[in-house]
């Protein structure tokens, strides 16, 4: 038994020993709080049966008995065969910025020997806002200075001095960065940047990168192959900047990959952000930060065991570090608090990268590449809320509020529809509503393309359509913050925040709690957003356990009792 290898489904299971350490034995082990079960990585035995331990019926304690999964050997042989990937790992920006960091993600994955990953890159650091900035000089700049465009020398020195540090064919990305200039002199030439070709511009980044890393890992005698996404049957909605997979995707996807496998096995790498528009055909992307969700889909794609983030803070945190440097990671998640947390506005993770995932029921892991003995967050579909109140605070900054009053009277049949139509006309999402019978609140999202702005345009717009049958106030530089927690607690974690703001002499203007069981958003002025953050980390995380605030039940009279009083 001492040889199988066992993935939990909690952060123990990083140490990789042969039995994580909180298994007391090979029939019952203990489980770390949150802990939600646990499969064997392999099928042992021999002759005509195998089998594997997973998951057993819960005990007391924390303790799981163990259970075994059993086989038949040709069948496990069959499904082994299909199943040649573990886990996919993918590593943003900030993990691939340069040579060493390359260096030091090719050793990461070979420390996981027992792992057979794909592997899902972004682009070099910041070279997708480079290659973003160098397309809307190119509209302006005229041909004969495109080649000069200091965006273009700064991509073109990274990665020709990345793959000399590594010792790597320049050919590898020589070819790509004559026709990244090519490109630019385009646009120059047009005079005009289009979403499509902006897509195009941008799957630069994750190509070089792709091609580079794959390259390396060949050098070190990993065999390894590229892949561009948009090849291999990532299939999307023709929204360029902002495409959505397509369900053809996972069959195509996993056939391909298993299929190469079977012929030639290599660790796949894969472009992150990429896809292919299904009318167009043309390169389309998957919105900032879409990498996580290419990983997530091929995840889901191969039915792995778990899917891995490699970012580069220590896993999804109590706020966002650059707002308030005291934020705590945060241990265990599901994938509803994930999905509001991103969608939210934590950019650690990309708001529709949870929907695979959730879907196929395999666990996320986000990890701190420049750190890997952090244990790091893991979302689940589900964890033990009762001690939950508060997990982490979200801000959204740069928030236009509308306050929409019908000029009817009362009751008026219709209005909602009326107002949420003309935002569907416009293409305009919302974030936050409240309503009352005659009036209505919403924010407006901020990031609607390439997290630019809602243009002056765009807004006077939507007040003139609004204007046509309601009474509008529109008022900018507003932003939400969102309390991502357990809103069965709302009224303690309402009572905490409310008391905080009040402290320091804030008014909310919105509130909502919404159908999400895991939300609860205030607007404030955007001025006062960050300290409010501040305030409320230090009141909801650095001033005791919140748990010990919630209503126990008190066994003896069976009449439940706070028990303790909040503090003031
Ligand atoms: N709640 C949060 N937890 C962790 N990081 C956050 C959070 N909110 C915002 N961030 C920011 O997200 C960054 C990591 O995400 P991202 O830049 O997309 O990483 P990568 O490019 O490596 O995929 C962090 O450096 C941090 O500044
Ligand atoms: N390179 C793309 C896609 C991406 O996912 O990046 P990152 O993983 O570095 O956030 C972007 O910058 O949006």
């Amino acid at each position: 038994m001492a040889a199988a290898r066992i993935r939990c489904h909690c952060n123990a299971s990083f140490t990789r020993s042969p039995l994580p350490h909180h298994h007391r034995n090979s029939s019952t082990l203990q489980f770390s709080p949150n802990c939600v079960g646990f499969t064997a990585l392999k099928w042992i035995g021999d002759g005509s049966s195998c089998k594997r331990m997973v998951s057993g019926p819960s005990l007391k304690g924390g303790t799981v008995r163990a259970a075994w999964e059993e086989k038949n050997t040709d069948a496990i042989k069959e499904t082994e065969e299909e199943k040649r990937f573990t886990c996919v790992m993918k590593f943003g920006g900030s993990s691939v910025a340069t040579a060493e960091r390359m260096r030091e993600v090719a050793d990461l994955v070979l420390t996981f020997p027992e792992e057979s990953p794909v592997i899902v890159l972004s682009a070099m650091g910041k070279t997708t806002n480079n290659l973003l900035l160098a397309g809307e000089k190119a509209v302006s700049c005229g041909v004969s200075n495109a080649s000069e465009i200091e965006e273009l020398s700064i991509i073109k020195d990274l990665h020709l001095r990345t793959v000399k540090e590594l010792e790597i064919d320049p050919s590898v990305v020589s070819s790509f960065l004559e026709e990244l200039e090519q490109l630019l002199k385009g646009i120059a030439m047009m005079k005009e940047l289009t979403l499509r070709t902006r897509d195009y511009l941008v799957s630069f980044g994750e190509c070089l990168s792709t091609r580079i890393f794959a390259a390396y890992l060949n050098k070190i005698g990993v065999k390894a192959r590229q892949y561009d996404a948009f090849e291999i049957g990532f299939i999307t909605t023709d929204d360029f900047t902002n495409g959505d997979i397509l369900e053809a995707t996972y069959p195509a996807v996993a056939k391909r990959l298993y299929d190469d496998w079977m012929h030639d096995p290599a660790v796949p790498v894969v472009t992150g952000f990429l896809g292919k528009g299904w009318k167009t055909c043309a390169v389309t992307t998957l919105g900032r930060g879409g990498s996580d969700l290419t990983a997530t889909t091929i995840g889901k794609a191969l039915g792995l065991q778990e899917i891995q983030v490699w970012k580069d803070v220590d896993g999804v945190l109590t706020c966002d570090p650059t707002i308030y440097k005291r934020a705590t990671p945060v241990p265990y998640l599901t994938f509803d608090e994930a999905a509001e947390l991103a969608y939210f506005g934590a950019q650690v993770l990309h708001p529709q990268s949870m929907r695979p995932a959730r879907e196929g029921g395999i666990p996320v892991r986000v990890k701190n590449s420049y750190n890997p003995k952090a244990p790091g967050t893991i979302i689940t579909k589900t964890r033990d809320m009762t001690k939950t109140v508060l997990t982490s605070i979200v801000l959204k900054r740069n928030v236009t509020m509308l306050d929409i009053a019908s000029t009817r009277m009362l009751g008026q049949v219709g209005f909602l529809a009326k107002v949420f139509s003309i935002f569907e006309d416009l293409e305009i999402s919302v974030d936050v509503v409240a309503t009352s019978e005659v009036s209505i609140s919403l924010t407006l999202d901020p990031s609607k393309l390439w997290s630019r702005e809602l243009i002056q345009q765009e807004l006077d717009h939507v007040v003139e359509e609004l204007e046509k049958i309601a009474v509008v106030n529109l008022a900018k530089g507003r932003a939400i913050i969102s309390l991502i927690g357990n809103v069965q607690h709302s009224s303690l974690i309402l009572e905490r925040a409310f008391h905080v703001l009040w402290t320091k002499g804030i008014n909310v203007q919105m509130i909502s709690q919404g159908a999400s069981k895991v939300n609860i958003s205030l607007i404030v002025n955007d001025a006062e957003a960050e300290g409010c953050v501040e305030a409320l980390h230090k009141s909801f995380f650095e001033s005791g356990d919140l748990s010990e605030l919630l209503i126990q039940p008190i066994f003896g009279n069976g009449s439940p009792v706070r028990a303790m009083q909040v503090e003031n």
